[in-house]
């Protein structure tokens, strides 16, 4: 969108009541004089603080009329159709003569054609004024305009301390490239704290712009920043996820170089309870480079009963903003599965969420976890919804001997002190999460008695635990059969 020429059309126009909700008042002002450059029309700000000032004179001329009810009067009196500026006037917009005044010099009556231009954060008009308005949203700074607005900061910077900033060049473009989406007031703030923080623009400042912007974008709170993404390394199997990923980093990533590939959308995750979809979540963000956000889709509901789908949509939205970023969406089931019962809320929520997946352009991955396939509407599962829905089935022995040496050497235990494929034989039937609580177990058996773990301990507490898979034999054998037919193996 071109600011300027829409401001000035609706100028030309003679627009009577012009809403712009935005903090950036300067961005306002300078738009506005620009458009009078080429439309010749008095210029006037109000505030609260200095009253009505004219802008468009060298000397800009005050008349300090703090009251609003004698500053409309004051405007409705002025005989030349001017632009009225009025920031922060909606705590006044709830008083009856305040909306009267507005709506008379709105209508014209007994006024010249002015523009009202009403500008502050948050803008909402009584119904009578909501008609006669027109909103206008400022575009968001494009790549040029951060790159300029990271350059004066450095050279503000540099001018106050009288030294020269270190700049990391390619860090200063991922800096530059991850301020999209913000606000020209918001980006300066951020930009400025990541300098001041440490004197330097560097590699280990996009974290903390990350989170910085998260901050700011998460207005729903139901979004969730994890800082911890893994690696493909802290994951044992998967083989085919991981292969999958690493083919499509360098189109997610960069999309542009490749014109003839489709940029990858998202994956479901099906699977047996603890056997590492949310580990592969963390780790498929890991192995895009992004950061990853969750949904939590359980507390959509309960949380803001009767926003749900407005909440939805402004999460959707900010993950947006967030791009390129990987979007979690744990356990989609139990925000999917209301049926009828909940006055069809879950339904729309799974029409918005599915024609936001098949909509959206910018590079959002998706990876939606599922226990509880019963549960899951089939409009989800069908052809092109995701790229790939994969099945995560309990871990065959060889991904269980990984699984213990990964466990074992995060505990700063060897693994070849172990009969690995011992290990493995024993604990048929166990998910990931259940041969590392057998782990955990053994030692703290080991910490009550010898002291350190030994194979023997390792192997009690295997034949101590029942696993799920024989717990719930039936339903993990059903989930089987019904992912056989309609999901890849993860593996
Ligand atoms: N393939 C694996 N490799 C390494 N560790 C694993 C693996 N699978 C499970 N684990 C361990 O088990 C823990 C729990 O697994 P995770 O939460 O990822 O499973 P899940 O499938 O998401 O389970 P749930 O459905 O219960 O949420 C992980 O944090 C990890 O320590």
């Amino acid at each position: 969108m071109n600011d300027l020429k829409d401001l000035g059309t609706l100028v030309r126009a003679a627009t009577p009541l012009i809403v712009i909700e935005t903090l950036d008042e300067q961005r306002v002002i300078d738009s506005f004089r620009h458009v009078i450059g080429q439309h010749l029309r008095p210029l006037w700000r109000w505030t609260i603080t200095d009253g009505l000032t004219r802008l468009d004179f060298e000397q800009p001329e005050t008349h300090v009329v703090p009251d609003v009810s004698r500053t409309l009067e004051a405007i409705r009196e002025h005989d030349t159709a001017g632009i009225y500026l009025l920031f922060d006037l909606q705590p006044y917009l709830g008083y009856a003569m305040t909306r009267r005044m507005l709506r008379e010099i709105v209508q014209r009556q007994r006024s010249a054609p002015h523009t009202l231009v009403l500008v502050g954060a948050k803008i909402e008009l009584p119904d009578e004024l909501e008609r006669l308005a027109t909103t206008v949203r400022l575009s968001l700074p494009d790549l040029k305009a951060m790159a300029g607005l990271l350059r004066s900061e450095a050279v503000a910077w540099q001018r106050e301390t009288g030294r020269k900033l270190e700049v990391d060049g390619e860090a200063a473009r991922l800096i530059v490239r991850n301020l999209l989406g913000l606000t020209r007031v918001d980006a300066r703030r951020i930009v400025r704290k990541l300098i001041h923080d440490d004197d330097a623009l560097g590699p280990d400042d996009l974290p903390r712009l990350m989170q910085a912007k998260f901050e700011l974008l998460n207005r729903s709170g139901l979004l969730h920043f994890e800082y911890d993404t893994a690696g493909f390394a802290d994951v044992a199997g998967l083989a085919r996820v991981k292969q999958w990923v690493q083919r499509r980093r360098p189109v997610f990533l960069g999309g542009e170089n490749a014109p003839r590939l489709d940029p990858p959308k998202g994956v479901l995750l099906l699977g047996v309870q603890g056997c590492g979809k949310s580990l592969a979540a963390k780790a498929i963000a890991g192995g895009f480079g992004a950061p990853l956000v969750r949904l939590d889709f359980g507390t959509l509901y309960n949380k803001f009963h009767g926003e749900t789908e407005r909440n939805l949509r402004e999460a959707l939205q900010s993950t947006e903003l967030l791009a390129p970023c990987v979007l979690w969406i744990d356990e989609i089931e139990k925000g999917l599965a209301g049926g009828g019962e909940d006055g069809g809320v879950s339904r729309r929520v799974l029409g918005y969420l599915l024609t936001w997946m098949a909509e959206h352009k910018a590079r959002v991955f998706v990876v939606a976890t599922a226990n509880a396939v019963d549960q899951l509407p089939p409009e989800l599962l069908r052809k092109g919804r995701f790229d790939e829905i994969f099945f995560v089935d309990l871990p065959s022995a060889d991904v269980r001997e990984e699984i213990f040496a990964l466990h074992l050497r995060r505990r700063e235990l060897d693994p070849a002190n172990f009969d690995m494929p011992a290990l493995a034989a024993l604990s048929e039937g166990f998910s990931g999460a259940e041969i590392e609580q057998a782990i955990v177990s053994a030692l703290y058996d080991a910490a009550g008695g010898v002291g350190t773990l030994n194979q023997a301990l390792l192997e009690n507490a295997l034949r101590g635990t029942r696993p799920l898979s024989v717990l719930m034999a039936e339903r993990v054998q059903a989930l089987r059969e019904w992912a056989s037919a309609r999901c890849v193996p993860a593996d």
